[in-house]
């Protein structure tokens, strides 16, 4: 396992900023393998499998670019082995927003997210980006190594590849932009310290210090609340509201729902497919929340159900 993987960015530096990425085109777009029109919902995908681009394959929407919108997804469907996570998603990520993505265990939250950050290349359908957005993706704590040996300025000067080069020094300038952002984070002075003797919330402050010098307009956090402290929850939701009134735009897959209410503008309720995508409020009514449990529970007894006959000779 790689360095950059082991610390959660991917393959290396440059998936945290996606510079260069096929994603990064913005208006211009990802395509996925082109999608299988009018298959039955429930019909196993492949996503190694290409067709050719037909006439009735979701071109991308010409004409000039919505400011109002960050990213945005066309009939997107991610499967994984066959199965689809996401199903058929449709819809755009404002900009300059707060937007929560919700949704039972196995909704396909990260699924998306991922595939938002271009971590998913076998996806069905179409995901754009404003031409002008740089992304950064945090994936969740969990998937960091955080035994790998790395001081806290090193991880955090991570974030600042993109100007500084695989080989490249850190300035004193830069140097001070790093302090400034574990400042930022409530860890001045922590520079010197190896990740792995910092706890779960300190290392998660890290991570948030190293999106902040990355300076992205568009940033991707998996679940980043979960095992954390409330108070360090507090601190970070906080950096959220400032990230938004300097103009950037913040996707955030969570499970508890009341900083979603509290925080977030705008919320994906997920459940493979969409159950409701808008302001918050709209969103997250009982009915909603319902079906969206109701779902749920119909993979549960799917995944429970065992559709094979039974063996040769099996006289039970
Ligand atoms: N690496 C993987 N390989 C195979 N299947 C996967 C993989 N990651 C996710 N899946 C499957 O995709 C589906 C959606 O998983 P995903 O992690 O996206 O859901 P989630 O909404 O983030 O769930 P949770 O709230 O439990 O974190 C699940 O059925 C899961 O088993």
């Amino acid at each position: 396992m790689s360095a950059a993987s082991r610390l959660g960015i991917g393959h290396g530096p440059a998936d945290i900023l996606a510079q260069g990425h096929p994603q990064a085109h913005g208006h211009a777009h990802d395509h996925g393998p082109d999608h299988p029109h009018g298959h039955p919902h429930g019909h196993a995908h492949d996503p190694g499998h290409r067709h050719a681009h037909g006439a009735a394959d979701a071109a991308p929407a010409d004409g000039p670019w919505p400011a109002e919108v960050a990213l945005r997804v066309r009939d997107l469907t991610i499967a994984w082995r066959g199965h689809p996570a996401v199903h058929h998603l449709n819809g755009r990520f404002a900009r300059g927003q707060l937007t929560a993505v919700v949704g039972p265990n196995g909704a396909g939250k990260s699924t998306l997210l991922g595939a938002l950050a271009g971590q998913h290349p076998g996806h069905e359908g179409h995901v754009e980006r404003a031409a002008d957005l740089r992304l950064a993706w945090l994936p969740q704590l969990s998937a960091i190594d955080r035994s790998f040996p790395v001081r806290v300025d090193e991880l955090v000067a991570m974030g600042l590849w993109a100007e500084i080069g695989a080989f490249g020094r850190v300035s004193a300038a830069q140097r001070q932009r790093i302090a400034a952002a574990l400042s930022a984070v409530g860890l001045a002075g922590f520079e010197r310290r190896w990740l792995g003797e910092l706890s779960v919330g300190q290392a998660q402050r890290v991570l948030f210090a190293r999106l902040v010098v990355q300076d992205a307009g568009l940033i991707l956090l998996d679940e980043p609340f979960s095992a954390i402290d409330a108070r360090t929850r507090d601190d970070l939701l906080r950096l959220l509201g400032q990230w938004r009134d300097e103009g950037r735009t913040v996707i955030a897959v969570l499970h508890e729902m009341e900083p979603v209410r509290l925080h977030f503008d705008e919320t994906l309720l997920l459940a493979r497919e969409a159950i409701a995508w808008g302001p918050t409020a709209e969103v997250l009514t009982d009915a909603h929340l319902r079906r969206a449990r109701h779902m749920a529970e119909a993979w549960d007894e799917q995944a429970s159900t065992c559709t094979l006959p039974p063996a040769a000779g099996d006289a039970s």
